[in-house]
Formats: structure tokens, sequence, C-alpha cells
């Protein structure tokens, strides 16, 4: 069976997130903190032998100092991130258990991603040996310099990535060793520039990452506008669609 390691990434600046007291993964959504919601898809799941939070230095003391409990509790481990999102995804790499064979790359920044979207992309890699979540773009996209349109870009075959994004773990850790210190803004990136195919598995909107404030009350809406019967129901058996 596949044991997949999981790196919840929580170790950003949240320089997007404006003048808040918490970066964006300590904030709290619907009564629990961003990362937790995010790290709960994993934990408990028969397919995941690890699951790791990735936390900034400058956060690390009060983060165990406010979470300990909950990361013993849940049998969940945690490391120091770096400057760029490749430096924590290693960070967090080299903490994987060998009895690993996939590893997993989890923005702790979306929590709203469903166990069933997870089962998709989770057996996606296994399959394909590399696959992320990801949504069609359906905006019209405009190239913008200087405040005006130059250009309207063609949105066909375009994909707007999420994740979690998940790996066969060799085919992964030889993806970051050829990389280098790559400013890649996804993890996908790096297998790709490998010339290895990386596949698509089509996820919702829902699962949005929270970048600014709007985001968080978009992220909250989305959790109030769901039967707290329903909601808790489903997160007891986790069922696809865990907002009913
Ligand atoms: N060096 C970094 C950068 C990002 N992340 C994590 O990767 C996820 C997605 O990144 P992003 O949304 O860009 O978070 P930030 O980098 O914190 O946001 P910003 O760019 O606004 O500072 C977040 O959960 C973030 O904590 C990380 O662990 N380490
Ligand atoms: C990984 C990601 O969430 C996929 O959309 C996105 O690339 C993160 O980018 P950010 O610049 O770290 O927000």
């Amino acid at each position: 069976m596949s044991k997949f390691a999981v790196l919840v990434l929580a170790a950003g600046r949240s320089s997007r997130f404006g003048d808040s007291t918490y970066k964006k993964p300590f904030v709290m959504l619907d009564g629990r903190a961003v990362w937790l919601h995010s790290v709960e898809r994993f934990t408990g799941r028969d397919d995941v032998c690890q699951t790791i939070v990735v936390v900034a230095p400058e956060d690390r003391e009060e983060f165990t100092r406010k979470f300990g409990a909950n990361l013993m509790f849940m049998g969940v481990e945690f490391c120091e991130g770096g400057a760029e999102r490749a430096d924590s995804v290693r960070a967090g790499l080299e903490k994987v258990s060998p009895a690993a064979t996939h590893v997993a790359i989890h923005d702790a920044a979306r929590p709203m991603v469903t166990p069933g979207e997870v089962d998709r992309v989770f057996a996606a890699a296994v399959e394909t040996g590399a696959a992320i979540l990801a949504t069609p773009v359906t905006a019209t996209l405009k190239r913008v310099v200087d405040g005006r349109i130059t250009a309207t870009e063609p949105r066909e075959g375009l994909w707007a990535a999420q994740t979690p994004q998940a790996f066969e773990l060799g085919l992964y850790r030889r993806a970051v060793e050829a990389s280098a210190c790559a400013a890649v803004t996804d993890d996908a990136q790096l297998v790709e520039r490998l010339g290895e195919p990386v596949a698509i598995v089509e996820g919702s909107p829902q699962n949005l990452k929270i970048t600014t404030q709007e985001d968080l009350v978009l992220a909250s809406s989305i959790f109030a506008s769901k039967p707290p019967a329903v909601k808790k129901a489903a997160q007891v058996f986790e069922e696809d669609d865990i907002w009913g």
C-alpha cells in the first residue's frame, strides 16, 4: 500500500494578508486555526504515514506553545521552513520517514480542501507518479502594463494550480536535487523541469488559498453556509463532500 508523507506549508510571511496580529495559517476560521483545518484533512488517513507542519523560524516558539498539545494529540511533527517556498519544502523533505512511498505538499492556507479531493489527487499520484489539484481558468485574462490592457491572453488549456500536489517520493527527490535553488511558486514545476508528466485532477474553486483578508471572509462564508450538523457528521464520517 502506498504511504504518503504530507508536508503542510505554513512558513510564509503572509505579506498580502494585510495588517493582522497573526499570520494567515494561525488565524481562526470557524473556531479553529487555519493550519489545523488543513492538517485535519490528512491525519487519520490510512494512506498517510506522516504529517509535518512547516513553520517559520520566528513562529516556532509561539506555535509550539499554543499548539503543542494539538500536535502531540494528532501525532503531527513540525520543522522550520525557509525564506522561499522551495526552501520550506526541502526542510520538510529532510524529515520524511523511510516508510513513505509518496510525498504530498499542501498549503496550510488552503483549509477548504475536501477528503474526496485528497482521495483523487493521491490516487492519481499513485497511478502516474505526479498529480496536482487544479481548476480550469474561467475568467478572461488581460495582460496589463501601467494600468492599461496590452493584450487579452487565450485561456484555452489554462488551469489554476492548487494543492495538494503529490508525487512518488523518489521522483520528487530527483526533481528537488536537479532544481538547485529554483525560484518556483509551486511544487510541480520542479517535476515539469525534469520533463516528467504531471497529471491534473480537477478540484473546486472552494479549495481557495487564503491570501488576503477578503479570502478569509470568503472561506468563513463557505463554512457558514453549511449546516453545522451536516458539516460535523461529514467530518466524523469523512464523506466525500463534507459540506453536505
Ligand atoms: N517560504 C514559504 C512561503 C510560503 N509558504 C507557505 O506556502 C503556502 C502558500 O504560500 P502563500 O499563499 O504565498 O503564503 P505567503 O508566502 O505567506 O503569502 P505572501 O506571498 O502574501 O507573503 C502558505 O501556506 C505559506 O505559509 C511556506 O511554507 N514557506
Ligand atoms: C502552490 C500554489 O498554491 C498553487 O496555486 C501557489 O503557487 C502558491 O503561490 P504563492 O505565491 O505562494 O501564493
